[in-house]
């Protein structure tokens, strides 16, 4: 009954016997109202005066009022801590995500990431406010009841025994259909998610292709089919509501006339009967409570445990006893036979049996055809992916991945499509060095052949670029990140994924030209598509389906006349 995965979460354990507490002394607060009342009740009934009665009364009347403050300072203590405790899942389900990297949220979905951390934790805090208080309500305020209800008539308490187990009968199998019906309904909202999301992303290319009506269609099939779930979900949880208020009236009922029948065989004193009926449907009120407020939980329940299965996803470990230091000429990096994939239930290997070696500064250009593993093999250099085994030995240790934080703290990386941050030209270029000077800047600005764009931007420097901001083009955010490279002269090992490939040719000749006195005295990979750079590397890797199938310097290659040049064939020939 209880949701498991709510002990995952902090101070669980304590809140709940808490809780349990405070239904003890509720409990204790509805017997006192019960008995009071039907005490001034009954004694009226038999003849007493108003001004007797004055004292039971109120008991009665502070019983109630305390029973309020008490549920009025329970809920502004769960509120807080329901607040608290889905910041916590926040906070974790991002750490999570960004040690996941970006091929688990590709995998997942961007659109259900972002709604998940945003809606899904408040439904999380919802989820805790209303189940928490119920849970414990129904674990604890109807038994204490039944206990003191057999000390006033055992009859009415077999009653009440009897009719409970019918009840969670009901609860249980309405339950269960409602919560089918809300995993598909929560399914659909996650496919919703992504599906807006990437709709709206490719709505200028949709637009290019003719093809926005027809997508138009499919997000409405989607939220049609959402709506519908949606509707399905609260037939039931209505239906389940009515069942159960029907039931528990029915169930105040009997025991009602059973008691009537016994008041009027004399077999029975008007007040222990009267308070064993008043306290009757205090008895099926928590249950009733959990029940009602069950449908309106289980969008959090689920959300919870999505969240927690992300949580509980593997990732590797960063090693921290692996040392590297700064790279420099004596350092060594060695390959042997790596092999890796993306997805775990793949039978193809997207990286298999990489051999290779590298000591000292170098320049490594990664030349394959598109899909032939260059990104792969460059995101494993990064610490981004983890081979099969321990098959990266780096100065003499070996391990099955490069996240260390020694390694990726002298890390420049410089993708095929750099993320451009919605702040400003400045911050977007010293993201890697926050603290560098003006000079500095407008030096990496000039280098990257920015210097032109930044004065005609209307705030120069200070202009915020990115998402709805200031466009620039593809080739000039590509710069860009290439401005981010050349600022920071400090790191030593540079891995690029094709930074050139938004490029005309002209540009990236003055570039070029700029960009190979930063290579001295530095480890780097070069991953392209355009060959005239081979000339200029020490080493060059051909990779084919995965694999080298080449390596060597330039001119041994150009000499064996095998895979690479094979490789310069096909690029002529496309
Ligand atoms: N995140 C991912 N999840 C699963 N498979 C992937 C992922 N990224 C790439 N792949 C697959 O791995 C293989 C190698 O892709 P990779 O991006 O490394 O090639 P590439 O040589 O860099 O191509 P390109 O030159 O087009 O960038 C491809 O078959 C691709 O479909």
């Amino acid at each position: 009954m209880i949701d498991k995965n709510l002990f995952r979460i902090d101070k669980m354990r304590s809140v709940l016997i808490g809780l349990a507490g405070l239904g003890v002394l509720q409990a204790l607060l509805i017997i006192g109202q019960a008995y009071f009342l039907s005490s001034a009740i009954s004694e009226l009934w038999n003849g007493e005066s108003v001004s007797s009665q004055i004292k039971p009364m109120s008991i009665f009347f502070i019983c109630f009022l305390l029973r309020q403050v008490l549920n009025f300072f329970r809920d502004r203590f769960l509120d807080t801590y329901a607040y608290e405790q889905a910041k916590i899942v926040r906070q974790q389900l991002l750490d999570k995500v960004f040690r996941l990297g970006p091929n688990f949220v590709q995998k997942e979905g961007t659109g259900n990431m972002v709604t998940m951390a945003i809606e899904g934790v408040s439904q999380i805090e919802n989820y805790l406010t209303l189940i928490l208080p119920k849970i414990t309500n129904m674990m604890v305020i109807p038994w204490v009841i039944l206990l003191f209800v057999f000390t006033q008539d055992v009859r009415s308490g077999v009653i009440l025994l009897l009719v409970f187990p019918i009840i969670i009968l009901f609860m249980i199998i309405l339950g269960y259909a409602a919560r089918a019906k809300a995993d598909r309904q929560y399914e659909g909202y996650q496919l919703l998610s992504n599906h807006f999301l990437d709709s709206l992303r490719g709505l200028e290319t949709l637009n290019f292709l003719g093809l926005s009506k027809k997508y138009e269609k499919n997000v409405y099939g989607i939220s049609e089919d959402y709506r519908k779930a949606t509707m399905s979900t609260l037939k039931i949880a209505i239906l389940s509501t009515f069942a159960l208020d029907f039931f528990t009236t029915l169930s105040v009922a009997i025991v009602a006339v059973f008691l009537g029948f016994k008041l009027m065989n004399g077999e029975m004193l008007l007040f222990p009967a009267l308070t064993a009926l008043v306290l009757a449907p205090d008895f099926f009120l928590p249950l009733r409570d959990f029940s009602s407020d069950y449908h309106a939980t289980l969008d959090g329940g689920n959300t919870l445990k999505s969240i927690f299965s992300i949580l509980d996803k593997k990732e590797f470990e960063e090693v921290e006893e692996v040392s590297v230091g700064k790279w420099s000429d004596s350092d060594q990096v060695t390959l042997t036979d790596l092999s890796l994939k993306y997805d775990e239930t793949s039978e193809r290997h997207t990286l298999e049996d990489i051999n290779f070696s590298w000591q000292g500064y170098g320049k490594i250009g990664v030349v394959g055809l598109s899909g032939s593993g260059k990104s792969t093999l460059i995101k494993t250099l990064g610490g981004f992916l983890e081979a099969d085994q321990a098959s990266i030995d780096i100065n003499g240790q070996l391990t099955s991945h490069l996240r260390m934080k020694e390694w990726q703290d002298q890390l420049l990386y410089v993708p095929q499509d750099p993320y451009i941050f919605h702040a400003t030209l400045r911050e977007n270029i010293s993201f890697y060095d926050p603290e560098a000077s003006e000079r500095d800047i407008l030096l990496a600005v000039d280098r990257a052949g920015l210097l032109e764009v930044v004065q005609e931007l209307p705030e120069g420097l200070e202009t915020v670029i990115g998402d709805a901001a200031h466009m620039l083009s593809g080739g000039q955010l590509q710069r860009v990140a290439l401005a981010r490279a050349f600022l920071d002269s400090g790191r030593q090992v540079l891995l690029f994924d094709e930074p050139t490939a938004h490029l005309d040719v002209e540009t990236e000749a003055e570039l070029k030209a700029t960009m190979l006195p930063l290579f001295e005295e530095k480890l780097v990979f070069f991953a392209t598509h355009r060959l005239h750079w081979m000339k200029e590397m020490d080493y060059i890797i051909v990779m084919k389906d995965g694999q080298i199938t080449e390596q060597g310097t330039y001119e041994e290659l150009r000499q064996k006349n095998g895979a690479y040049s094979e490789f310069v064939e096909q690029l002529k020939g496309e």
